[in-house]
C-alpha cells in the first residue's frame, strides 16, 4: 500500500529541486559565459548560433524521458539558450570602452587649461548657432569673453533641414571663428560634417563637434576617431541612448578617448518643444560610461523660454556642461531665430544658474 505524501511534503521536496535545478543553471551560465568571452576574442561577429541551438535541442528531445512533451522541453531549453545568450551579450558589452566596466573613473580633459567632466565645475559652451560676419563674431565672443566663458561655439558649416537654407561661410568662417576665440584666450568649437574637411577644421577647431544629424555617420566617426582633438559628440535625433554610447564607441576605438557626449533632446509625437530633452539619457551616459555628458538646453527646447529651467533641471541630473545659443541679434539670425538668447537673455539665463555652476563645497 502506498501512502499518499502530504503537499507540504511534495512542495518540500519540489523545492530543493528547484534549488539543485538552480545551481545547475548557474553553473551552465558561468560555462556559457567563458564560451562567450571565446568568441569575442576570437573576434566572432555574433554570439547567437542557431545552429548549435538546433543541435542541443534535437539531442534533448531524443532523450527526453517524460512526463512533459518534447515540445515543452524544447520550449524550456529555448529560453535557457535566451537567458544564456544575453548573459554573454551583456558580458561583452562591459568591454565597451566607454564603459565605467571597463574604465571607473571619470574621464576628465583638460584642453589648454579648461577642464571638463569628473570634479571640474559645469562648463558652458555658448555662442550664435551659425557663424555668419566678423561684426557678429567680434560682439558674441566680446560679450561672452567678459562672462568668463571658455568656449565659444559657432557653426562654419551649417547642416540645414533644406538643401537652400543658409549653409555656413566655410573655411573662412573656421578661419573668423578661431581667431575671435584665440584672441580672447577662449577654445573654439565648432562641426565638421564631412570626413574630407577633419583635417582642415581640426585645424582651426580645438573640438570638434558631431551633430545630431550625423551620428550615424560612422566613417565620420571614425575620421575624427583618429583626428588627435576632443570630440563633442551630439545624440541623433531619433537614436536610442545605446546607439549614442556606439558612436561615442566608434570614436575611441580609433585611439581618441576625449569625447564628450552631448544631449540634445529627441524626437517625439510632443509638439509644444522641438524636441523632447531626456534627462534619464543624461543619468545613464553619466552612470554607463566615463566621459563626460553635457546638454545643449537650445536645441531640446526648440523655444527660449524653457531655457532656464531645462539647464537647471540637466545640472540637477548631473551635467558636466550646458551648451547654449547666444546671438546678438537672434531675430535677423540666419539660422534658429526662434531659440537663440541675444545678450540680455544670456545675462538672465547665467544669472539664474550662477549657484548650480560654481564648484562644490569642498571639492
Ligand atoms: C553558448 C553559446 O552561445 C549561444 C547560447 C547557446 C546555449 O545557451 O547553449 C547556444 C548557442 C548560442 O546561441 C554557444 O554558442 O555555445
Amino acid at each position: 500500500m502506498t501512502i499518499q505524501r502530504s503537499i507540504d511534503d511534495l512542495r518540500a521536496e519540489v523545492d530543493q529541486i528547484n534549488r539543485d535545478l538552480l545551481k545547475l543553471l548557474s553553473q551552465r551560465g558561468e560555462v556559457v559565459a567563458q564560451i562567450g568571452h571565446a568568441k569575442t576574442q576570437e573576434g566572432r561577429p555574433q554570439h547567437y548560433d542557431p545552429a548549435r541551438e538546433e543541435q542541443q535541442l534535437h539531442e534533448l528531445e531524443s532523450l527526453n524521458p517524460g512526463p512533459f512533451t518534447g515540445a515543452a522541453v524544447k520550449a524550456i531549453f529555448k529560453e535557457i539558450f535566451k537567458a544564456s545568450l544575453a548573459l554573454e551579450e551583456s558580458n561583452d558589452k562591459k568591454q565597451l570602452l566607454v564603459s565605467r566596466k571597463v574604465k571607473s573613473e571619470d574621464t576628465v580633459l583638460d584642453i589648454d587649461g579648461v577642464r571638463i567632466g569628473g570634479d571640474a565645475p559645469p562648463i558652458i559652451i555658448a555662442g550664435p548657432c551659425s557663424i555668419e560676419s566678423e561684426d557678429q563674431m567680434e560682439q558674441t565672443a566680446d560679450f561672452l569673453a567678459a562672462k568668463g566663458i571658455k568656449i565659444l561655439r559657432g557653426g562654419a558649416y551649417k547642416p540645414r533641414t533644406s538643401p537652400y537654407g543658409f549653409q555656413g561661410m566655410g573655411v573662412d568662417g573656421l578661419i573668423l571663428g578661431n581667431r575671435v576665440a584665440k584672441d580672447r584666450g577662449m577654445l573654439f568649437v565648432t562641426e565638421v560634417m564631412d570626413t574630407r574637411d577633419v583635417e582642415i577644421v581640426a585645424e582651426y577647431a580645438d573640438i570638434l563637434q558631431v551633430g545630431a544629424r550625423n551620428m550615424h555617420n560612422f566613417a565620420l566617426l571614425r575620421e575624427v576617431g583618429r583626428a588627435r582633438r576632443p570630440v563633442l559628440l551630439k545624440r541623433g535625433l531619433s537614436a536610442t541612448i545605446e546607439e549614442w554610447l556606439y558612436a561615442a564607441e566608434y570614436i575611441l576605438s580609433e585611439g581618441n578617448n576625449e569625447v564628450i557626449l552631448c544631449e540634445r533632446g529627441i524626437r517625439t509625437f510632443e509638439k509644444w518643444t522641438r524636441n523632447t530633452l531626456d534627462l534619464s539619457a543624461v543619468a545613464l551616459a553619466k552612470q554607463e560610461t566615463h566621459l563626460p555628458v553635457i546638454v545643449d538646453v537650445t536645441h531640446a527646447a526648440g523655444r527660449r523660454d524653457l531655457l532656464i529651467p531645462l539647464a537647471k533641471a540637466a545640472l540637477a541630473v548631473g551635467a558636466d556642461g550646458i551648451h547654449v545659443e547666444v546671438h546678438p541679434s537672434p531675430a535677423t539670425a540666419l539660422s534658429d531665430n526662434e531659440q537663440q538668447l541675444d545678450f540680455a537673455g544670456y545675462d538672465r539665463f547665467e544669472a539664474e544658474l550662477a549657484s548650480m555652476l560654481k564648484v562644490p563645497a569642498g571639492v
